[in-house]
């Protein structure tokens, strides 16, 4: 199972890098790195198995962050009493194929499994996209997402192409944001 020290660190070059586009049919240990990278994501978001194993919670892990420079991503958005799961699901090859001009921050900032100190700040992203993306088969896939899964995604789609959150936030004022935006608690 991936463990904290499998993650890698901000400063590794593999996190800068554009990772490479995923050609199909996936290789068996592609496949096996998407059904561990989720399984991080389950066992870090429950607080037994996260405390045993010291895991830190994460709502999406991209390839990148187990070192492996490949367009693949895993994400598990929890939700509520009424709907535990909000998007679960492993992105190859995402694009993000519209945008709303409507800006959207976490109220809390962001954090990454990548980046162990904390960087306070708005982190401005969009508040809905469109993705297009294949699933580990190969399926064509395109959604629709807004607010929370919407900004993890972009959080995911980002770590393909070498960003990470705090590139996003304004150095100078980072509670800084467009009066319009959408804040989400
Ligand atoms: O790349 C995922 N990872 O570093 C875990 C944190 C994910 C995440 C945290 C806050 C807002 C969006 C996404
Ligand atoms: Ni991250």
């Amino acid at each position: 199972m991936i463990k904290m020290n499998d993650i890698t660190r901000d400063g590794d070059p593999v996190l800068r890098k554009r990772a490479a586009k995923a050609t199909f049919p996936l290789t068996a240990e592609q496949k096996e790195l998407a059904d561990r990278m989720m399984e991080y994501l389950v066992k870090s978001q429950d607080p037994e198995i996260a405390e045993k194993y010291k895991l830190r919670a994460g709502v999406g892990l991209a390839a990148p962050q187990v070192g492996v420079s490949l367009q693949m991503a895993a994400v598990l958005v929890p939700g509520g009493k009424d709907k535990p799961v909000l998007f679960k699901e492993i992105l190859v090859n995402p694009v993000i194929v519209s945008e709303s001009v409507q800006v959207a921050a976490l109220e809390e900032g962001e954090g990454c499994l990548s980046v162990d100190k904390d960087i306070p700040g708005y982190v401005p992203r969009h508040d809905r996209i469109t993705i297009k993306y294949q699933t580990v088969d190969g399926e064509n896939k395109k959604i629709r997402l807004k607010d929370y899964p919407a900004i993890v995604c972009q959080h995911e789609i980002d770590h393909l192409k070498g960003t990470l959150f705090y590139d996003h936030i304004n150095k100078k004022e980072p509670l800084k944001i467009a009066d319009d935006a959408v804040i989400i608690g």
